[in-house]
């Protein structure tokens, strides 16, 4: 598998990434909670653009990206906007996700850029293709807040993402028992050992929580942490999950 290089990291390589997303409603409290990311622990940064009231607004975008990018000076930024349908705030049609999304790639601010697979093959593809074009690094990614499929279909997911072009492939589901939480391990492991991409993967909720810190044993690249404020459910406070992961690397090399 190759890692992702972006900025300075490298995302598949080593012990997991740590991104902390950034969920202010307001130009306002984006500026904030960004100035916090710079000066946490965090690897990388995660606008989830959702959250923000002004996000059909084109040029006020523009402009919040701009001083969003601008605050976290060389920490990668990753671009998401999460469909209302895949448990983000907002709904957006995809004519108006496209139109959000590829002028995002092509303002240059964002280093990476989540794009949804279920949004549509065509859209999909245009902007697998757009963000190649302008060197914007893409998560194809999916999400299943009520459930976790069987083991193969997630697998069968995160391939066809990977075939699509993704730069990384990422899944995040929901347990309804224990044994849906070491499916999505086992799923996780057998992806990262196949697939010639890096792996994202949580099992979301209390019970998914140690799929959050086992991403070095088990192949996924990055892991969410919150910082003051989560964005989905299990996640781990940014500073206790820096620690653990500092724990079990260290652990894991002797
Ligand atoms: O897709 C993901 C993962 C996530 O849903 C989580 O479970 O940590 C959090 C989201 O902000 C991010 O876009």
């Amino acid at each position: 598998m190759k890692g992702v290089r972006v900025r300075q990291i490298e995302i598949g390589n080593g012990i997991p990434k740590i991104c902390v997303p950034i969920v202010g409603k307001t130009q306002e409290e984006i500026i904030k909670y960004a100035e916090e990311a710079r000066n946490a622990p965090a690897d990388m940064v995660e606008w989830r653009a959702d959250w923000y009231e002004e996000i059909l607004c084109e040029n006020r975008v523009i402009e919040t990206a701009g001083k969003v990018r601008q605050i976290l000076k060389e920490k990668p930024l990753l671009f998401t906007f999460r469909s209302k349908k895949e448990g983000g705030e907002k709904e957006i049609s995809v004519r108006e996700y496209s139109a959000l999304n590829s002028q995002m790639i092509k303002s240059g601010y964002a280093d990476l850029i989540d794009i949804e697979y279920f949004m549509g093959k065509e859209a999909v593809e245009q902007l697998v293709y757009l963000a190649k074009e302008n060197q914007v690094k893409t998560v194809l990614s999916s999400h299943d807040f009520e459930k976790t499929p069987p083991r193969k279909e997630m697998l069968l997911c995160l391939k066809a993402m990977e075939e699509t072009g993704a730069d990384i492939a990422k899944l995040a589901v929901m347990p309804r028992r224990k044994e849906d939480v070491t499916e999505l391990l086992a799923v996780t492991a057998e992806a990262a050992g196949c697939l010639s991409c890096p792996v994202i993967t949580m099992s979301m909720g209390k019970e998914g929580m140690i799929s959050r810190i086992s991403g070095e044993t088990f192949g996924c690249a990055v892991t969410f942490a919150s910082l003051g404020k989560t964005s989905a459910p299990g996640q781990i406070e940014l500073h206790a999950l820096r620690q653990v992961l500092g724990i079990l690397h260290e652990a894991q090399k002797g």
